[in-house]
């Protein structure tokens, strides 16, 4: 472990000093990606690394989460609440499409969520730019094959160390790293809505998406599922496309 964590943390470094930047951010959700990206960013850059906490409709223990994360990296952070942000211009956006007779109320919960995603991308640039900071992603591989994530909100990012480690290889590293128990010990969620969990969304879980990944053999229903989400999500892993010149 203590291998595969140096080789990141020199890829970070390379990658930083490949673009010019002074060092790099991370969103801190209170869940293990964020938190294993924390200490990992920490790590490369000890003097310039920030962990952005960002609330907005936080549910449960979140950002008590979120907190013990910070400490137990001692990453800088900063807070930036998203809620009124958020209220207003989703209220606004309804409140359109209202008055337009499109809204659409079986949309509103996954354009509500997706708003959020967005907000914090917007936010994380924002204070990237101000740091002359990149900003590093969270997605680990079973997120990046299911496409899992809002294109264009945690999806938005410079850099994403994890994108080769399972869920479960997340899981081992965030124990090495010294991630609080509770954070690697939790469902993990994407915070749609309380009581979400990614599991109970997906319809299978990380540990067999894990072991498709590993090439080992998974339910049939599992597989079946997997593979329609990979496939209705290619459009995230590529760059727009554009018609042939
Ligand atoms: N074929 C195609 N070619 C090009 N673009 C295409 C497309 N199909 C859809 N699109 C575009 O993509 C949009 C749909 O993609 P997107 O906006 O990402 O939205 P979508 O994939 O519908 O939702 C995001 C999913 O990621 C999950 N998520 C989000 C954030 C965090 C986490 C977490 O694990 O914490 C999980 C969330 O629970 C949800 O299941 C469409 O509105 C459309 O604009
Ligand atoms: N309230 C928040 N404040 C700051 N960043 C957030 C917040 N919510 C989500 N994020 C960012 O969005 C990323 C995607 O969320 P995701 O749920 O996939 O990861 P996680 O919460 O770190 O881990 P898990 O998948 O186990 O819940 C997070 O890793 C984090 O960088
Ligand atoms: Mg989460």
């Amino acid at each position: 472990m203590k291998q595969k964590v140096d080789r990141i943390v020199a890829w970070l470094q390379e990658q930083g000093e490949n673009a010019g930047v002074k060092g790099m951010l991370v969103g801190v959700s209170g869940g293990i990606d964020s938190a294993v990206v924390a200490h990992l960013i920490k790590k490369a850059y000890p003097d310039h690394s920030l962990g952005v906490i960002m609330p907005c409709k936080s549910h449960g223990s979140d950002q008590e989460h979120a907190k013990k994360v910070i400490s137990s990296c001692e990453i800088d952070s900063l807070t930036v609440d998203l809620t009124e942000t958020h209220n207003v211009m989703f209220g606004n956006i309804l409140d359109q499409l209202k008055t337009d007779n499109s809204y659409d109320p079986d949309q509103e919960k996954i354009a509500d969520a997706n708003l959020r995603a967005r907000l914090r991308m917007s936010t994380l640039y924002t204070l990237a730019t101000n740091h002359q900071y990149l900003v590093v992603g969270t997605d680990n591989a079973a997120e990046w094959h299911t496409g899992y994530f809002t294109k264009f909100g945690d999806g938005g990012v410079d850099l994403v160390p994890l994108v080769n480690l399972t869920k479960g290889e997340v899981r081992e590293m965030a124990e090495y790293l010294g991630v609080p128990d509770e954070v690697i010990h939790k469902q993990p969620s994407a915070g749609l809505w309380e009581g979400q969990t990614d599991e109970n969304e997906m319809g299978t879980s990380y540990d067999m998406i894990d072991r498709y990944l590993k090439g080992e053999t998974i339910p049939d229903k599992d597989k079946e599922i997997i593979q329609a989400m990979h496939n209705r999500t290619a459009h995230k892993r590529e760059m727009a496309p554009g018609p042939p010149k």
